[in-house]
């Protein structure tokens, strides 16, 4: 493969590897994104549509789709914080889910990150964590410091008082090793902090998979648009099932309330008169609770279905 190959293509960065590379080729063929990765190739050229799939590492996704080698990419919101790329932000994917933050050892007794200042810091977020204490010994709250990651006009001036030091795995052993006196780093279960006797003083960021675009791109390729909307609705697939059933029409308004759908579920008439089917979208994570619900109310022949993939409105 050469740079001709690539020609005309859409470039879309995936993940290699990690966290949210299974979920993302999940995505990409439940949109039917076709392709053959050649072992050990990191470019992937799609059958199906002029696409071309780039596997790279989950750090280095936002700053190619900000400075525009790939046109399109998935990766977390706080690897486009810690590039400070220049990205638009899409599609939330809704997995990826992790808050940034400052963990100290249990024995000692800091209270906020403003009691770090001038303390030792590891970290792998060497740039957000950079601008997080820079924005603390400038004299912001930790809200407001949270709040400038974001803000790309904001100047923030260098910490001075406090060190940083970037580590690029394993975080959480740097206090038990005498590094840091803090570590900033990704918290989802809590596992992995508490192991490391450690325990959270302050959420930097929260963070989830986002779909980034370079933002000159989107309108200039309908691509981008047409997979925003494959992947929506493999997300809506995934989020939603399909719940059927019979209930006395007097009964309909009550159920309709339990089962309101994206717009307004289906009502179709049955042959006997009193009765009526219904057909409604509902979150997966409440269907067990809903079809107590319905039963309540009166419903029968309840029935539930996977939907395999949908289009739905926004
Ligand atoms: N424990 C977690 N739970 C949920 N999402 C996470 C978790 N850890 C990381 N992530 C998300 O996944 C992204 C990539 O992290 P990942 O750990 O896959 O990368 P990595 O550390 O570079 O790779 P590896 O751990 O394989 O060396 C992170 O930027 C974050 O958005
Ligand atoms: O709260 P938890 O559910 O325990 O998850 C948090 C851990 O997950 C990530 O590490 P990862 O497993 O990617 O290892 P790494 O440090 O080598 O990147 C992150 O860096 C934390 O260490
Ligand atoms: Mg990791």
């Amino acid at each position: 493969m050469d740079f001709s190959d690539l020609q005309d293509r859409l470039l879309f960065a995936v993940p290699k590897k990690g966290r949210l590379h299974e979920q993302c080729v999940a995505l990409l063929n439940g949109g039917d994104i076709q392709f053959h990765r050649r072992n050990r190739l990191d470019i992937a050229l799609s059958t199906n549509l002029p696409i071309a799939l780039v596997f790279l590492p989950a750090a280095d996704i936002a700053k190619f789709v900000g400075e525009g080698n790939v046109d399109l990419g998935i990766t977390g919101q706080d690897m486009v914080a810690e590039n400070g790329a220049n990205v638009e932000e899409i599609l939330k994917l809704g997995f990826g889910k992790c808050s940034l933050c400052v963990q100290t050892p249990t024995s000692t007794s800091y209270k906020s990150s403003k009691d770090l200042v001038g303390k030792r810091i590891v970290t792998s977020f060497e740039s957000v964590v950079g601008r997080y204490f820079g924005a603390l010994e400038a004299g912001m709250d930790e809200t407001q410091a949270s709040a400038a990651l974001w803000d790309h006009t904001a100047t923030i001036p260098l910490p001075k008082q406090t060190t940083i030091n970037y580590v690029s795995g394993s975080v959480e052993a740097a206090c038990a090793l005498g590094l840091a006196d803090a570590i900033v780093d990704l918290v989802e279960s809590g596992e992995t902090m508490r192991a490391a006797k450690l325990h959270p003083i302050t959420t930097v960021l929260t963070t989830e998979a986002v779909l980034i675009c370079n933002p000159a791109k989107h309108n200039t390729n309908p691509l981008i648009e047409m997979i925003k909307r494959r992947i929506e609705g493999v997300i809506a697939a995934q989020r939603y099932v399909l719940c059927n059933y019979n209930i006395p029409r007097e009964k309909l308004k009550e159920a309709v309330a339990i089962t309101p759908g994206k717009k307004a579920p289906t009502v179709s008439p049955l042959e006997d008169n009193d009765w009526v089917a219904v057909s409604s979208m509902v979150n997966k994570k409440e269907v067990a609770d809903i079809m107590d619900k319905l039963e309540k109310v009166g419903a029968i022949d309840v029935l539930v279905f996977a939907i395999q993939n949908c289009r739905v409105g926004n």
